[in-house]
Protein backbone atom coordinates (compact mmCIF):
# COMPACT_ATOMS: atom_id res chain seq x y z
CA UNK A 1 0.00 0.00 0.00
CA UNK A 2 1.39 3.41 -0.77
CA UNK A 3 1.13 6.09 1.72
CA UNK A 4 0.15 9.76 1.45
CA UNK A 5 2.31 12.05 2.73
CA UNK A 6 1.39 15.76 2.86
CA UNK A 7 4.16 18.02 3.47
CA UNK A 8 5.26 21.80 4.00
CA UNK A 9 8.43 22.77 2.87
CA UNK A 10 9.00 26.09 4.60
CA UNK A 11 11.85 27.24 3.04
CA UNK A 12 13.47 30.47 4.19
CA UNK A 13 10.47 31.40 6.54
CA UNK A 14 9.59 31.47 9.77
CA UNK A 15 11.60 32.78 13.00
CA UNK A 16 10.77 30.26 16.33
CA UNK A 17 8.10 32.79 17.49
CA UNK A 18 6.56 32.56 14.18
CA UNK A 19 6.34 29.27 14.00
CA UNK A 20 4.59 28.67 17.68
CA UNK A 21 2.17 30.98 16.52
CA UNK A 22 1.99 28.77 13.32
CA UNK A 23 1.30 25.89 15.71
CA UNK A 24 -1.26 27.22 18.01
CA UNK A 25 -3.35 28.13 14.57
CA UNK A 26 -2.91 24.34 12.96
CA UNK A 27 -2.87 21.84 15.34
CA UNK A 28 -6.82 22.26 16.55
CA UNK A 29 -7.15 21.83 12.46
CA UNK A 30 -5.50 18.44 12.39
CA UNK A 31 -8.43 17.26 14.83
CA UNK A 32 -10.80 15.78 11.82
CA UNK A 33 -7.40 15.35 9.70
CA UNK A 34 -8.34 11.34 8.32
CA UNK A 35 -5.87 9.18 9.31
CA UNK A 36 -4.49 7.34 6.00
CA UNK A 37 -2.13 10.47 5.63
CA UNK A 38 1.23 11.39 7.29
CA UNK A 39 1.67 15.11 7.77
CA UNK A 40 4.89 16.77 7.70
CA UNK A 41 6.20 20.17 8.01
CA UNK A 42 10.07 21.08 7.05
CA UNK A 43 11.15 24.23 8.70
CA UNK A 44 14.20 26.34 8.55
CA UNK A 45 16.62 24.37 10.89
CA UNK A 46 16.93 27.11 13.42
CA UNK A 47 13.02 26.33 14.61
CA UNK A 48 13.33 22.15 14.24
CA UNK A 49 13.96 22.09 18.09
CA UNK A 50 11.22 23.93 18.74
CA UNK A 51 8.73 22.43 17.03
CA UNK A 52 9.95 19.01 17.76
CA UNK A 53 8.73 19.92 21.29
CA UNK A 54 5.48 20.78 20.52
CA UNK A 55 4.74 18.27 17.71
CA UNK A 56 5.64 15.38 20.17
CA UNK A 57 2.98 12.72 20.58
CA UNK A 58 0.94 14.59 17.61
CA UNK A 59 0.47 12.75 14.49
CA UNK A 60 2.58 15.47 12.73
CA UNK A 61 6.15 14.82 11.60
CA UNK A 62 9.03 16.69 11.13
CA UNK A 63 11.49 16.73 8.48
CA UNK A 64 14.33 19.16 7.63
CA UNK A 65 14.82 20.94 4.19
CA UNK A 66 19.07 19.94 3.54
CA UNK A 67 21.26 17.11 5.26
CA UNK A 68 25.40 16.45 4.17
CA UNK A 69 26.51 13.73 2.64
CA UNK A 70 29.33 13.55 5.75
CA UNK A 71 28.78 12.07 9.81
CA UNK A 72 30.71 14.88 10.76
CA UNK A 73 33.70 17.09 10.27
CA UNK A 74 34.98 20.38 8.69
CA UNK A 75 32.30 21.64 6.68
CA UNK A 76 31.31 25.22 7.43
CA UNK A 77 27.30 26.05 7.22
CA UNK A 78 26.43 22.07 6.89
CA UNK A 79 24.48 19.64 9.30
CA UNK A 80 24.74 15.97 9.76
CA UNK A 81 22.22 13.55 9.98
CA UNK A 82 22.69 12.61 13.53
CA UNK A 83 21.96 15.89 14.36
CA UNK A 84 18.85 15.73 12.49
CA UNK A 85 17.54 12.57 13.91
CA UNK A 86 18.49 12.96 17.57
CA UNK A 87 16.18 16.46 17.76
CA UNK A 88 13.27 13.87 16.17
CA UNK A 89 13.35 15.09 12.34
CA UNK A 90 11.90 12.07 10.09
CA UNK A 91 11.83 13.52 6.59
CA UNK A 92 14.77 15.39 5.05
CA UNK A 93 14.16 17.17 1.89
CA UNK A 94 17.03 16.57 -0.77
CA UNK A 95 17.79 18.10 -4.18
CA UNK A 96 14.99 20.78 -3.96
CA UNK A 97 15.36 22.64 -7.82
CA UNK A 98 16.36 25.79 -5.34
CA UNK A 99 19.23 23.65 -4.07
CA UNK A 100 20.42 22.72 -7.56
CA UNK A 101 19.96 26.32 -9.05
CA UNK A 102 21.32 28.25 -6.07
CA UNK A 103 23.70 26.21 -4.09
CA UNK A 104 26.12 24.37 -6.96
CA UNK A 105 23.95 20.99 -5.66
CA UNK A 106 24.57 18.35 -8.69
CA UNK A 107 23.19 14.24 -9.14
CA UNK A 108 25.80 13.39 -8.05
CA UNK A 109 25.61 15.58 -4.04
CA UNK A 110 22.13 15.19 -4.32
CA UNK A 111 22.88 11.17 -4.48
CA UNK A 112 25.30 11.27 -1.28
CA UNK A 113 22.98 13.11 0.00
CA UNK A 114 19.71 10.65 0.10
CA UNK A 115 22.70 7.86 1.26
CA UNK A 116 23.70 9.66 3.87
CA UNK A 117 19.38 10.67 4.94
CA UNK A 118 19.25 6.87 4.86
CA UNK A 119 22.10 6.02 6.52
CA UNK A 120 20.78 8.15 9.78
CA UNK A 121 17.20 6.69 9.42
CA UNK A 122 15.43 9.31 7.93
CA UNK A 123 13.31 9.32 4.99
CA UNK A 124 14.70 11.13 1.88
CA UNK A 125 12.30 13.15 -0.18
CA UNK A 126 13.80 13.29 -3.56
CA UNK A 127 13.30 16.77 -5.70
CA UNK A 128 13.14 16.09 -9.81
CA UNK A 129 11.78 17.98 -12.18
CA UNK A 130 12.15 19.96 -15.14
CA UNK A 131 12.56 23.57 -16.01
CA UNK A 132 9.84 25.67 -18.83
CA UNK A 133 12.66 25.41 -21.09
CA UNK A 134 13.16 22.07 -21.01
CA UNK A 135 9.55 21.33 -21.09
CA UNK A 136 9.02 23.66 -24.18
CA UNK A 137 12.20 21.47 -25.89
CA UNK A 138 9.58 18.01 -25.01
CA UNK A 139 12.64 17.00 -22.58
CA UNK A 140 10.95 16.24 -19.89
CA UNK A 141 11.24 12.81 -19.61
CA UNK A 142 14.74 12.79 -20.66
CA UNK A 143 15.65 14.56 -18.02
CA UNK A 144 13.85 13.32 -15.32
CA UNK A 145 14.98 9.95 -16.39
CA UNK A 146 18.72 10.99 -15.97
CA UNK A 147 18.02 12.69 -12.91
CA UNK A 148 16.42 9.37 -11.28
CA UNK A 149 19.34 7.32 -12.92
CA UNK A 150 22.35 9.26 -11.08
CA UNK A 151 20.46 10.40 -7.82
CA UNK A 152 19.33 6.61 -6.80
CA UNK A 153 22.34 5.30 -7.15
CA UNK A 154 22.31 2.33 -4.32
CA UNK A 155 19.50 4.33 -2.92
CA UNK A 156 16.97 1.99 -0.61
CA UNK A 157 13.68 2.44 -2.57
CA UNK A 158 11.83 0.77 0.54
CA UNK A 159 12.60 4.46 2.45
CA UNK A 160 11.83 7.06 -0.03
CA UNK A 161 9.77 9.72 -0.90
CA UNK A 162 9.92 11.33 -4.49
CA UNK A 163 8.46 14.87 -5.24
CA UNK A 164 7.88 15.21 -8.95
CA UNK A 165 8.47 19.27 -9.11
CA UNK A 166 8.52 21.10 -12.14
CA UNK A 167 10.43 24.10 -11.85
CA UNK A 168 8.01 26.18 -13.99
CA UNK A 169 5.47 25.56 -11.04
CA UNK A 170 7.40 26.56 -7.95
CA UNK A 171 6.11 30.21 -7.04
CA UNK A 172 4.50 31.21 -9.91
CA UNK A 173 1.06 29.93 -9.37
CA UNK A 174 1.22 28.13 -12.46
CA UNK A 175 0.22 25.16 -11.27
CA UNK A 176 0.80 21.87 -13.87
CA UNK A 177 -2.19 20.04 -14.66
CA UNK A 178 -3.22 17.35 -12.52
CA UNK A 179 -3.43 14.82 -15.57
CA UNK A 180 -0.16 15.71 -16.88
CA UNK A 181 1.29 15.61 -13.26
CA UNK A 182 -0.26 12.48 -12.93
CA UNK A 183 1.25 11.43 -15.94
CA UNK A 184 4.91 12.39 -15.24
CA UNK A 185 4.89 10.48 -11.69
CA UNK A 186 3.39 7.77 -13.46
CA UNK A 187 6.26 7.29 -15.72
CA UNK A 188 8.94 8.38 -12.59
CA UNK A 189 6.80 5.06 -11.05
CA UNK A 190 7.74 2.89 -14.07
CA UNK A 191 11.40 3.45 -13.58
CA UNK A 192 11.52 2.30 -10.16
CA UNK A 193 12.39 -1.05 -8.26
CA UNK A 194 9.98 -0.92 -6.33
CA UNK A 195 6.22 0.48 -7.84
CA UNK A 196 5.04 1.40 -3.67
CA UNK A 197 7.49 4.60 -3.64
CA UNK A 198 5.41 7.49 -2.06
CA UNK A 199 5.19 9.99 -5.20
CA UNK A 200 4.24 13.87 -4.43
CA UNK A 201 3.44 16.44 -6.45
CA UNK A 202 4.57 20.33 -5.85
CA UNK A 203 4.62 23.66 -7.36
CA UNK A 204 1.34 25.78 -6.45
CA UNK A 205 -0.33 23.42 -4.81
CA UNK A 206 -3.43 25.37 -3.20
CA UNK A 207 -6.56 25.17 -0.92
CA UNK A 208 -8.64 25.09 -4.25
CA UNK A 209 -6.10 22.74 -6.49
CA UNK A 210 -5.57 20.07 -3.35
CA UNK A 211 -8.93 18.05 -3.85
CA UNK A 212 -8.36 17.51 -8.08
CA UNK A 213 -4.56 16.91 -7.86
CA UNK A 214 -5.06 14.22 -4.77
CA UNK A 215 -8.03 12.44 -6.54
CA UNK A 216 -5.40 11.67 -9.37
CA UNK A 217 -4.15 7.64 -9.17
CA UNK A 218 -0.64 7.85 -9.21
CA UNK A 219 -0.64 11.18 -6.97
CA UNK A 220 0.65 10.04 -2.77
CA UNK A 221 0.41 13.31 -1.74
CA UNK A 222 1.76 17.03 -2.28
CA UNK A 223 5.20 19.13 -1.31
CA UNK A 224 3.65 22.65 -0.57
CA UNK A 225 5.51 25.69 -0.79
CA UNK A 226 4.22 29.20 -0.14
CA UNK A 227 0.54 27.82 1.18
CA UNK A 228 1.69 25.56 3.60
CA UNK A 229 3.08 29.32 5.79
CA UNK A 230 -0.79 29.65 6.63
CA UNK A 231 -2.42 27.55 9.32
CA UNK A 232 -5.66 28.00 7.58
CA UNK A 233 -4.52 27.29 3.97
CA UNK A 234 -2.06 24.40 4.99
CA UNK A 235 -5.17 23.09 7.14
CA UNK A 236 -7.26 22.83 4.45
CA UNK A 237 -4.78 21.13 2.29
CA UNK A 238 -3.73 18.26 4.76
CA UNK A 239 -7.36 18.07 5.17
CA UNK A 240 -8.56 17.37 1.29
CA UNK A 241 -11.43 15.26 0.15
O1 LIG B 1 9.01 24.31 -4.02
C1 LIG B 1 7.93 23.93 -3.60
C2 LIG B 1 7.85 22.95 -2.52
O2 LIG B 1 9.08 22.34 -2.29
C3 LIG B 1 6.67 24.47 -4.14
O3 LIG B 1 6.55 25.80 -3.78
P1 LIG B 1 5.13 26.56 -4.02
O4 LIG B 1 4.08 25.67 -3.43
O5 LIG B 1 5.29 27.87 -3.31
O6 LIG B 1 4.98 26.68 -5.50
Amino acid sequence: MRKIVIAGNWKMYKTQAETTEFLQGFMPELEKTPEDREVVICPPFTALDAISRSLHGSLVQLGAQNIHWEDNGAFTGEVAGSMLSEIGVRYVIVGHSERRQYFGETDESVNKRLLSAQRHGLIPILCVGETKQQRDAGETESIITNQLEKDLVNVDQQRLVIAYEPIWAIGTGDTCESSEANRVIGLIRSQLSNADVTIQYGGSVKPDNIDEIMAQPEIDGVLVGGASLQPASFARIVNYQ
